[in-house]
């Protein structure tokens, strides 16, 4: 079994006394950021002006333009959407980093796929949570954390495992667990776990479901209730204990339904397409299609994106959900309203 690294494994503290330079406060770069700092570490935030540079002031970070922040910066770690990192790499970062600095990622994308080159005279790594930032912060907060991998591309100092690795509890992953892997592992399956499984397979497995009964004339509020609302529940006990645990707590009848059902919406046939979908992860297929997608400012995406918000799923979700406020606010109306109140 690959070995699962804890805080009281990862000794030796190389973060210390050097300076990290978070290049984006979105839904990473916040989360790392004010990890970081209340781990003790030095941390500067690389920003143009907007709406994160303001976030970022108001959280009493010192803000600086990216080319500022890099030039005074030992570990600059790129937390800005995959899409937009080499254009500032190539004019921003590469022209201003120190020799013997390490650039660090979330995601392994742009190295993977050669969008960044860097220069040998830099440690490259990565430390990639397995969540989303938004719960990197609040497990950190509640005195967890959100497991992560890291890798090394390139040691050009000898120190460049050690500091991921610091940069790893730092954030508060190793509360949870550390594992090795490489660029082209954590790039490829996150990118595959994302497709196919945890946001496209999901989410087109609800709103199937969800259209199934509608369709066949059955109220919407409980096919809401039926194939979204529920499913946070169900995940719940997954993750706490897996499938056995899940089904421990199901009827019987549901766990049948599921043995004789499950396999009849995921089929060999379905098995066929996560592999296409592999496969055109690991050809760079994939990634060809996003970066000229943003080349072309996304007309495909903007326009799936305004179908998929008008999807009747989402209006009768707003209603359900506003009849029950124990259910923990979005991040994305928490945001909504943090951004009206500063206005
Ligand atoms: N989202 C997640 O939970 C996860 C993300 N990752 C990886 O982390 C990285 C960051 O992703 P994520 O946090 O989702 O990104 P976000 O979309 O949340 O990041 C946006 C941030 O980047 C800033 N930004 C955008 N363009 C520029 C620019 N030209 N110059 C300077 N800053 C800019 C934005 O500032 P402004 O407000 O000015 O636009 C904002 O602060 C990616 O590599 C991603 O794959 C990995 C694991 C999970
Ligand atoms: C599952 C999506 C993710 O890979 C993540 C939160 O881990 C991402 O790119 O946002
Ligand atoms: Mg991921
Ligand atoms: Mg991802």
């Amino acid at each position: 079994m690959v070995k699962v690294l804890h805080d009281e494994d990862i000794q030796r503290d190389v973060l210390t006394g050097k300076k990290v330079a978070v290049v984006g406060y979105g839904s990473q770069g916040h989360a790392h950021a004010q990890n970081l700092r209340d781990s003790g570490y030095e941390v500067v935030i690389g920003l143009r002006e907007g709406k994160s540079s303001v976030r970022a002031r108001e959280d009493g970070f010192t803000v600086l333009p990216v080319a500022d922040a890099v030039s005074v910066a030992d570990v600059v770690m790129i937390l800005m959407p995959d899409e937009i990192q080499a254009k500032v790499y190539k004019e921003s970062i590469k022209p201003n980093l120190k020799s013997g600095a390490a650039i660090a990622f979330a995601h392994g994308f742009n190295i993977h796929f050669g969008q960044i080159v860097p220069t040998d005279d830099v440690d490259v790594f990565l430390v990639a949570p397995k969540g989303p930032g938004h719960l990197v912060r609040r497990t950190y907060e509640e005195g967890a954390g959100v497991p992560a991998l890291y890798a090394v591309y390139q040691d050009a100092t000898g120190q460049a495992k050690d500091l991921a690795l610091s940069y790893a509890k730092g954030i508060g992953a190793a509360r949870a667990g550390v594992l090795e892997t490489t660029f082209k592992e954590e790039t490829e399956t996150d990118l595959f776990g994302e497709q196919a499984v945890l946001c496209g397979g999901l989410t087109s497995l609800i709103k199937t479901g969800f259209e199934v009964l509608v369709e066949a004339g059955y109220q919407p509020e409980a096919a809401y209730f039926e194939c979204l609302h529920e499913m946070k529940l169900i995940v719940d006990l997954l993750y706490e204990g897996g499938l056995s645990n899940m089904r421990y707590s199901i009827s019987d009848t549901a766990q049948w339904g599921d043995f004789v059902s499950g396999p009849r919406v995921v089929t060999a046939e379905t098995k066929e397409r996560m592999k296409e979908i592999l496969a055109d992860i690991q050809s760079g297929a994939f990634a060809k299609s996003w970066i000229l997608e943003n080349q072309v400012n996304r007309p495909q995406f903007n326009a799936i994106n305004a179908q998929e918000l008008n999807h009747p799923i989402e209006k009768v979700g707003q209603e359900l959900r506003a009849l029950m406020p124990f259910i923990k606010q979005s991040v994305k109306d928490q945001e909504t309203k943090k951004v009206a109140v500063t206005k």
